[in-house]
C-alpha cells in the first residue's frame, strides 16, 4: 500500500507535485497517468526517498521508505534514470545488488529468467538495447521479491512482445496480492492492465477513479440502437443498472449498462427488428485528454487535441 498525504515538491518557483492525496492498494494494478511534466516521476522519486518532499508525506507499507529495514524487499522500483555500470554484465549488476541487500544468489537467476534475459545476462549492460535495459531494470525491481512494485513508464522502448510481457507481469504481480503502481502518459496502454487510475496534471490530482467509472462518466459504454419497436425493446432490456433514453416517436434509443452484443441477442430473442446497433466511440484517450487538457505544458502548434503528443506538431 502506498499512501500520499498532501505530498508536495517544489523546485524553486516550480511546484512539481502539489498537495497530492492518494492511496494505492494491493491486489490490483493502479495506473499513474498524466501528460509530460505532470509530476509522475517526481512523485515516484519521493515514494522511494530519492527526493525529500517540501511538504506532506508518503508512506509505503505504513512507513516512510527510509524507515524500512530492508527497503528493496519492501518496494521494487524502476525509475527513469537508470544507474547501471555500462561495463558490467546484467548478471553482475544484479548479483552486486543482491549481495548488498542480503538477497540470495538464486534469486538473481530467478529474476533473470523472469525478465527473459537468460541469453544476454553475461553481456555488458552498456551494449543493451533500450528494451533490454528496461527488462534489466524490471529484474532489479523484482530482485527483493517486494510487496510493492513501482514502475515508471515501463513499456518505453519495448517491442510488442515486450509490451505484452509487461502487461502479463503486472497482472500476475497484482494477482499475487502485491501493490502495483505504474506510470504512463498513454491512457490506452494503462487501461489494458489497470483497474484503478490516479490522474495528475501540473502536479495536482485530477482524478482518482477506476477505468470502469471513467468509461461510464464519459458515456463510453452507451450503445445507440434504432429499432422498429422502441417501446417493446425498452421493456425487454429494462433491468438494474440499465438506463435507456430516447425521444418520443423516434426509432432511436441510447442504452447504457448493456453491451451492444447483449442488446442484439435480446432483440433477436424477442423478434424485434433492429436497424442500427453501435457502441458510442468516446474513447478513454479522449476522456483523458479532456481531463488533462489544461494541464498540458506544451501544445503542438497545429494539433487541436495535442494532449497526447505535446510538442509534436503534425
Ligand atoms: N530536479 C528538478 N529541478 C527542477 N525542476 C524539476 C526537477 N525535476 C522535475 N522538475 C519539473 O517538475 C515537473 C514535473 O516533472 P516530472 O518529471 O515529475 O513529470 P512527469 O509527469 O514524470 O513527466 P514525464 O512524463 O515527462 O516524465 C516538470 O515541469 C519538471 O520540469
Amino acid at each position: 500500500m502506498i499512501e500520499a498525504q498532501q505530498l508536495t515538491k517544489r523546485y524553486g518557483e516550480k511546484t512539481a507535485v502539489d498537495h497530492l492525496d492518494f492511496v494505492v492498494r494491493p491486489g490490483t494494478v493502479t495506473g499513474f497517468l498524466g501528460p509530460n511534466g505532470a509530476g509522475k516521476s517526481t512523485t515516484m522519486r519521493l515514494i522511494v526517498g530519492l527526493d525529500a518532499p517540501s511538504g506532506g508525506s508518503v508512506r509505503v507499507g505504513g512507513r516512510r521508505y527510509a524507515q524500512h529495514a530492508a527497503p528493496l524487499q519492501e518496494v521494487g522500483a524502476l525509475l527513469e534514470a537508470r544507474s547501471i555500470h555500462p561495463g558490467r554484465s546484467a548478471y553482475n549488476h544484479l548479483h552486486a545488488l543482491a549481495l548488498t541487500h542480503g538477497i540470495p544468489r538464486r534469486r538473481v537467476d530467478e529474476v533473470i529468467e523472469l525478465a527473459g534475459l537468460g541469453s544476454v545476462a553475461r553481456k555488458r549492460a552498456g551494449a543493451f538495447s533500450l528494451g533490454m535495459g528496461q527488462r534489466l531494470g524490471i529484474a532489479a525491481a523484482l530482485l527483493g521479491d517486494p510487496q510493492t512494485v513501482m514502475l515508471d513508464e515501463p513499456v518505453n522502448g519495448l517491442d510488442p512482445e515486450g509490451v505484452l510481457w509487461i502487461r502479463n507481469l503486472l497482472t500476475e504481480l497484482a494477482a499475487e496480492g502485491r501493490t502495483v503502481f505504474v506510470s504512463s502518459h498513454l491512457m490506452t496502454e494503462v487501461a489494458l492492465v489497470a483497474d484503478h487510475l490516479i490522474i495528475v496534471g501540473r502536479g495536482r490530482l485530477l482524478a482518482d477513479t477506476t477505468v470502469h467509472d471513467l468509461i461510464r462518466e464519459v458515456g463510453g459504454d452507451t450503445v445507440k440502437v434504432a429499432t422498429a419497436d422502441p417501446a417493446r425493446l425498452r421493456e425487454v432490456l429494462a433491468g438494474p443498472g440499465v438506463d435507456i433514453t430516447g425521444h418520443a416517436g423516434s426509432e432511436e434509443l441510447h442504452v447504457t449498462g448493456v453491451t451492444a452484443r447483449q442488446i442484439g441477442l435480446t432483440a433477436a430473442e424477442h423478434g424485434i427488428a433492429l436497424f442500427e446497433l453501435s457502441a458510442k466511440s468516446v474513447s478513454l484517450e479522449e476522456a483523458f485528454m479532456d481531463l488533462t487538457r489544461d494541464a498540458v505544458e506544451y501544445h503542438g502548434s497545429t494539433t487541436a487535441t495535442g494532449a497526447e503528443t505535446p510538442g509534436r506538431a503534425a
